[in-house]
């Protein structure tokens, strides 16, 4: 039936018999090839528990996992840790995935400087991302992640503060306007990944997309599609094939989004390197020019001018990728599921407005980084969200030496797969886990936590490098509602539908009510 699927699947957009006959020999080389490679791991992947223990449990695991949808994986992984323990193989054809869930395990493999490699699903995002700073690896990771590190540096995220006001201004805004006579908003999130996209292009790119004002759907879309696709491909094995891929409907659509996402870029790259060039000849003639917002695209084109050779254009425009797509969706989801659970628990809400009140009194002045800073409550409630909603469902690492831990030592070229999701969900560590509670996030409830048992940033040197800007990202979007706004969430937590789809993503959210604070009314700017 699944083989049948498969057929049917490649063929249906061409009808061709010689697509399916193709992708049958492409596979039966892939099951060679792999068999021979699986042989090589030898004994000590024996010793792993495992659920595919023989090369016919590989195959139905495989086809199982091929024909999941997006909702489906993380609960299989979940009844597979807690059916196994936390260190269980797998063997999709002939490659080796060995998925760890305990925190020392975890500090193992992601402290090491030397297992820095990337899972093989990463490759997967190379004809989007390139080899950008989230899928390179070794002496070219190692000189982007230095030269990147400065362009976070806190100085130059402080002149970020004024676009996220702005933006979450907008938001707010929006949110009251769709809130009009009383409706409830069912789409929270579409809602907040607009701001956060218009953030992250006003920052990475220094373009405004207005997104919010209902510009550039295009490319809105264009992202979606192509995470969409992405996501699929790294769960069916038959797409891992660039030939299959390549010849299936989803293959030509993933082209086409593509095709408009470098476009943009592109345009976006050009379009700035002729302003800089502009304002510094202006500059030059008559001493003024416009006052200077770096964005990091601007960063980058001045090291690319004052160092020629180290960033040519096609550097650039993989770098802007991979940061405009780990820098919007990720915190977009973590704002969405914060706001369902204030909208959840009027206590919770009313500490941080609480906050807020002491921060700013009646004042409507935007937010600094040292107000920013002062959120600590707030700080709880994002960090418990991403407890329970880490976006990053999945932290891969192939092994180009074996991995000694404490039990098992894994061979080279396996995958470790850690799943924060589930490490997250660890009721040794955080009791009662499905209770939304900030309070685990107290100083002295965190001592003595381990400190791999909590990392929706990841940890170690391939940690996420804009995690201080999506913490700001994160409060000044949250902040701004809660001053202006009373939220209710309609529904129940239980009613909540994630999926994985490249990042987390909710398939079902409770709508929002939004209501405006009596006698505050939100301005563009202050
Ligand atoms: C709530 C928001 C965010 C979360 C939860 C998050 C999470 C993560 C995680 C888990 C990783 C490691 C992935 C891996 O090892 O496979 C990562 C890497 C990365 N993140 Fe984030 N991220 C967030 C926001 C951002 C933002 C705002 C940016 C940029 C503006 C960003 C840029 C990156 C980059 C470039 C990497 C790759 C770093 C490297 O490999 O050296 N992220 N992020």
């Amino acid at each position: 039936m699944i083989v049948y699927n498969l057929i049917g699947a490649l063929t249906s957009d061409s009808n061709t018999l010689w697509v399916a006959l193709l992708s049958l020999t492409v596979l039966s080389l892939y099951f060679l090839y792999f068999d021979k490679l699986s042989k090589i791991h030898g004994k000590q992947i024996s010793l792993l528990p495992s659920i595919t223990k023989t090369q016919w449990a590989s195959l139905i695991v495989s086809l199982k996992l091929a024909n999941f949808g997006p909702r489906d994986i993380l609960p299989y992984f979940d009844s597979v840790i807690k059916k196994y323990g936390s260190i269980i193989h797998l063997k999709i054809i002939a490659r080796h995935y060995v998925i760890i869930n305990d925190p020392d395990d975890i500090k193992v493999l992601l402290s090491s400087v030397q297992h820095i490699t990337k899972g093989p699903d990463y490759e997967m995002l190379e004809p989007w991302l390139n080899k950008g700073l989230l899928t390179s690896t070794d002496q070219k990771w190692h000189s982007r992640r230095k030269l990147l590190t400065n362009t976070f540096h806190f100085k130059i995220l402080e002149t970020y503060v004024p676009s996220l006001n702005n933006h979450s201004r907008s938001l707010v805004k929006n949110l009251i306007n769709a809130s009009d006579n009383g409706k409830s908003i069912a789409d929270i999130d579409s809602h907040v990944t607009l701001c956060a996209l218009d953030i992250v292009c006003e920052t990475i790119m220094g373009v405004n997309l207005r997104t919010q004002e209902g510009k550039s759907t295009d490319y809105v879309k264009a992202i979606k599609n192509v995470s969409h696709i992405l996501i699929k491909r790294i769960f069916t094995f038959w797409y891992w094939s660039e030939i299959i891929f390549n010849l299936s409907s989803i293959g030509r659509e993933f082209r086409k989004s593509l095709k408009l996402l470098h476009n943009f870029t592109e345009n976006v790259i050009k379009e700035r390197r002729k302003i800089l060039e502009e304002t510094a000849e202006q500059k030059k003639t008559d001493g003024k020019g416009k006052k200077q917002i770096y964005s990091f695209l601007d960063l980058l084109v001045g090291v690319s001018k004052e160092n020629p050779g180290t960033m040519t254009d096609k550097d650039i425009r993989e770098e802007v990728d991979t940061f405009l797509f780990e820098g919007h969706d990720t915190s977009s989801i973590a704002i969405t599921m914060a706001i369902i659970h204030l909208g959840l628990d009027q206590n919770i809400q009313n500490l941080v407005r609480d906050e807020l009140y002491e921060i700013f009194g009646d004042s409507d002045r935007d937010a600094t980084m040292e107000d920013l800073k002062a959120m600590t409550n707030l700080e709880r409630v994002i960090k418990e969200t991403m407890r329970l909603y880490p976006s990053v469902t999945g932290i891969t690492r192939t092994l180009k030496e074996p991995l000694h831990l404490e039990k098992y030592t894994i061979p080279s070229k396996s995958v470790m797969v850690v799943v924060p999701h589930l490490l997250h969900r660890d009721e040794n560590i955080y009791p009662n886990p499905e209770k939304f509670d900030p309070d685990r996030f107290l100083p002295e409830q965190c001592n003595g936590r381990h400190p791999y048992a909590y990392i929706p940033f990841s940890a170690g040197p391939r940690n996420c490098i804009g995690q201080k800007f999506a913490m700001y990202q994160m409060k000044t979007v949250l902040s701004t509602i809660l001053r202006y706004t009373i939220v209710e969430t309609l529904g129940t937590q239980q009613s909540i539908v994630i999926s994985t789809q490249l990042i987390m993503r909710a398939d079902y959210l409770p709508s929002v009510k939004i209501t405006p604070i009596p006698n505050k009314s939100i301005k563009s700017h202050t």
